[in-house]
């Protein structure tokens, strides 16, 4: 089997995507992309600056367009923002030419790993738990009807994530076939 053109992480803030990514595409031996980090990048600003000034949905519009520029790179590993599916024009975008991998990631590790952060100006209120746990209610149908891999991220490394994300992504080896036909499910 070869590797798919495009590998997309999708999953909530603090799953994983733009660490995970990073590895992953350093064991492909493809390119990275971060679309929160692109865009911060063209604008010359950073994420908490583009909510202030044009609000959630002009950087959802940046957001859109930046997708639908990323869609046609080939061999790129490319970490979303968590939000990114919240439009249903971007599903197609995130679908082309590419294996979608969802990090689901439990409520409780959403707030550890994104605690100490200030860029994400959605959690920068007096409840973060109860943002996140908002989101995960409307998010995780969608990440999840969008995945070809839903990838458990609670109590692993970042390393064991992204290796058993290599294996499942291309599955080469007798050890990772075993556990295929052992579980026989879409779950890792
Ligand atoms: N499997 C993991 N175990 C423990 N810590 C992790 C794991 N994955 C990521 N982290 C840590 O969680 C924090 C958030 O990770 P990261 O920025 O990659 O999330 P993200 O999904 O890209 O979030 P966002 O949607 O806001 O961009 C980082 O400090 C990272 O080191
Ligand atoms: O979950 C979200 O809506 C967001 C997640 C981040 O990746 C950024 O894209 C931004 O902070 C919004
Ligand atoms: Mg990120």
């Amino acid at each position: 089997m070869s590797l798919p053109k495009r590998v997309v992480l999708v999953g909530p803030m603090g799953a994983g995507k733009s660490t995970i990514g990073r590895m992953l595409a350093r064991e492909l031996g493809y390119k990275f992309l971060d679309s929160d980090r692109i865009i911060e990048e063209r604008c010359g600003a950073n994420i908490p600056w583009i909510f202030d000034v044009e609000g959630e949905e002009g950087f959802r519009q940046r957001e859109t367009a930046m997708l639908d520029e990323l869609s046609t790179e080939h061999e790129t590993v490319l970490a979303t923002g968590g939000g990114a599916v919240m439009r249903s024009e971007n599903h197609a975008l995130l679908k082309k030419h590419s294996v979608v991998v969802y990090l689901r990631t439990s409520i409780d590790q959403q707030v550890e790993r994104t605690r100490k952060d200030r860029n994400r100006p959605l959690l920068q209120n007096d409840d973060p738990e109860g943002v996140l746990r908002r989101l995960f209610a409307v998010r995780d149908p969608l990440y999840t009807e969008l995945a070809d891999i839903i990838m458990h991220t609670d109590r692993k490394s970042p390393r064991l994530v992204v290796r058993q994300l290599v294996n499942r992504i291309n599955p080469k080896t007798p050890r990772h076939q075993r556990q295929v036909r052992k579980e026989g499910r879409n779950h890792v």
